[in-house]
C-alpha cells in the first residue's frame, strides 16, 4: 500500500527571511501527528509571499513528491502580498469550495475577522490542496473544528472529509484519531483495516 504522502507550506515573508521563527510548519506537523492513525511521510518548505514561488512550490510537491496531501498556511487574507489563494487556484485542476466555505464557517466561531481569509481548497492531479491561515493557532481550529470544554464535536473540522476525499482520489486509505477529529466515509467506503 502506497504511505500518505504530505506537503506542509508555510508561506510568510518574514518566517522565510528569518525576521521570525516560523512556527507554521511545527504546529501543522504537531498536529498531524497527534491526529493520524495510519502512516505518513512529510515534505516541507518554507517560502515568502510571492505567487511564482508558491506556484512552483505546490507544482513540485503534486507532480514531483507525489504527494496526496498538500497544506499551506499564510497568505489567505485580503492584504496586498497575500496571494497562496491566488497561486493555489492558478495550478488547480477542479475546485473544492466546500473547504473554504467550511473553513470560514469553524474560524468565525473563533474570531470574527475570519471572513477576511480567502482560503480555498483545490485538486491538482491526485492531490488535494488545502490553504489554512497563517495564525499558528488557526492551524488546529481548522483541521480539527470546535469543541465544548467536555471534548463535544460543535462544529466538526474540515480534516473529518479529508480521508474520504483521498480515497474518491485513489490515494491511501487513511485513518485518523477520533479523539482528535473523527473521519467520516460512507458504510460501503469503510475498510477494516489491523490498526
Ligand atoms: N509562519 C509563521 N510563523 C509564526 N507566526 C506566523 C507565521 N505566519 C503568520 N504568523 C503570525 O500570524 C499573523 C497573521 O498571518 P499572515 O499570514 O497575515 O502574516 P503576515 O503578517 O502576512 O506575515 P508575513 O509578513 O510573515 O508574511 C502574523 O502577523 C504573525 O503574527
Ligand atoms: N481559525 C482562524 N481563522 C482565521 C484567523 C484565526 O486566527 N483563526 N485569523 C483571521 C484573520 S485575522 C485573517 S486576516 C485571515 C487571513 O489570514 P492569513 O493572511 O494569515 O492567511 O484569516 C482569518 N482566519
Amino acid at each position: 500500500m502506497d504511505t500518505l504522502r504530505i506537503g506542509l507550506v508555510s508561506v510568510s515573508d518574514r518566517a522565510s527571511s528569518g525576521i521570525y521563527q516560523d512556527k507554521g510548519i511545527p504546529a501543522l506537523e504537531e498536529w498531524l501527528a497527534s491526529a493520524l492513525t495510519t502512516p505518513f511521510q512529510i515534505e516541507t518548505r518554507l517560502i515568502p509571499d510571492e505567487q511564482s514561488i508558491i506556484e512552483q512550490t505546490l507544482c513540485e510537491l503534486v507532480d514531483e513528491m507525489s504527494c496526496h496531501l498538500v497544506l499551506t498556511t499564510g497568505g489567505t487574507g485580503p492584504a496586498r502580498r497575500d496571494v497562496t489563494p491566488d497561486a493555489t487556484l492558478a495550478v488547480a485542476d477542479r475546485e473544492m469550495p466546500g473547504f473554504g466555505e467550511q473553513m470560514r464557517q469553524i474560524s468565525l466561531n473563533f474570531v470574527p475577522t475570519a471572513i477576511l481569509s480567502r482560503q480555498v481548497g483545490v485538486i491538482r492531479k491526485q492531490a488535494l490542496i488545502l490553504n489554512l491561515p497563517g495564525q499558528p493557532k488557526s492551524i488546529k481550529e481548522t483541521l480539527e473544528g470546535l469543541k465544548s470544554a467536555d471534548g463535544e464535536v460543535k462544529v466538526p473540522g474540515i480534516f473529518a472529509s479529508v480521508p474520504y476525499c483521498l480515497q474518491l482520489l485513489d490515494g491511501p486509505y487513511v485513518e485518523t484519531n477520533p479523539q482528535v477529529v473523527a473521519s467520516f466515509r460512507p458504510k460501503n467506503a469503510r475498510r477494516e483495516t489491523l490498526s
